[in-house]
């Protein structure tokens, strides 16, 4: 039988982005495999847990999916210091959400460790009305030292690999020099969804 004790690694990773981006859909196409209908805006701070094999090792992945809205940020901030990895999502169909991008990095640039690793999502490949190119979220990913995906969680592309990847690394690393930010659990508990978003609110800029 599976219990709490039977993983090798724990790794806390958690998504920011604007509201809208798909944060919440990339984590439950991940976890649950399934796109959820209606999606409603987070509220705060929810986690969902999933637990992968890499090198037969058992990893734990806690996933904790942030807030976009501006309104949530003090409560979100405070979650990026324990981060082992940081994924930063933007809508590939919507540019505000790539224009805010310098702000969300002078946010974790301020507020994580800074050995967090950090990767770089354009979602919503499946959309036809594409406003940011790929190589534009390359060359902004390489000039910054992330990692590039482009997902859909729509479409389940690439979600996989994402997760998977941050678990390899994040083990490589592990297993190199031990050199990660201590894993600190958190017991502030404020989630839930209710306000619903719809594709079209996706642009909510931070200030
Ligand atoms: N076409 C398409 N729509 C998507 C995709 N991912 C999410 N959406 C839609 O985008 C909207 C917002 O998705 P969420 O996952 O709630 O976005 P979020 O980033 O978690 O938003 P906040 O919780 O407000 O920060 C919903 O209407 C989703 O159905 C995708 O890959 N493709």
């Amino acid at each position: 039988m599976c219990t709490m004790e039977d993983f090798k690694f724990l790794f806390k990773v958690v998504l920011v982005g604007n509201a809208g981006v798909g944060k919440t859909c990339l984590v439950r196409r991940f976890t649950q495999g399934l796109f959820p209908p209606g999606q409603g805006a987070t509220i705060g701070v929810d986690f969902m847990i999933k637990t992968v094999e890499v090198d037969n090792d058992k990893v734990k992945l806690q996933i904790w999916d942030t807030a976009g809205q501006e309104r949530f940020r003090s409560i979100t901030q405070s979650y990026y210091r324990s981060a082992h990895a940081l994924i930063l999502v933007y809508d590939i169909s919507c540019q505000p959400t790539f224009d805010c991008l310098p702000d969300w990095l002078r946010e974790i640039e301020e507020y994580a460790s800074s050995k967090v690793l950090r990767i770089l999502v354009g979602n919503k490949i499946d959309r036809e009305d594409r406003e940011i190119p790929t190589f534009v979220g390359e060359d902004f990913a390489a000039r910054h030292n992330m990692y590039f995906l482009e997902t859909s969680a729509k479409e389940a592309e690439n979600v996989e690999k994402l997760f998977m990847k941050i678990a390899e690394d994040l083990m490589q690393v592990q297993a190199k020099n031990k050199d990660l930010p201590r894993y600190e659990s958190s017991t502030t508990n404020i989630s839930g969804r209710t306000s619903s978003v719809s594709d079209s609110s996706c642009c909510s800029k931070l200030t």
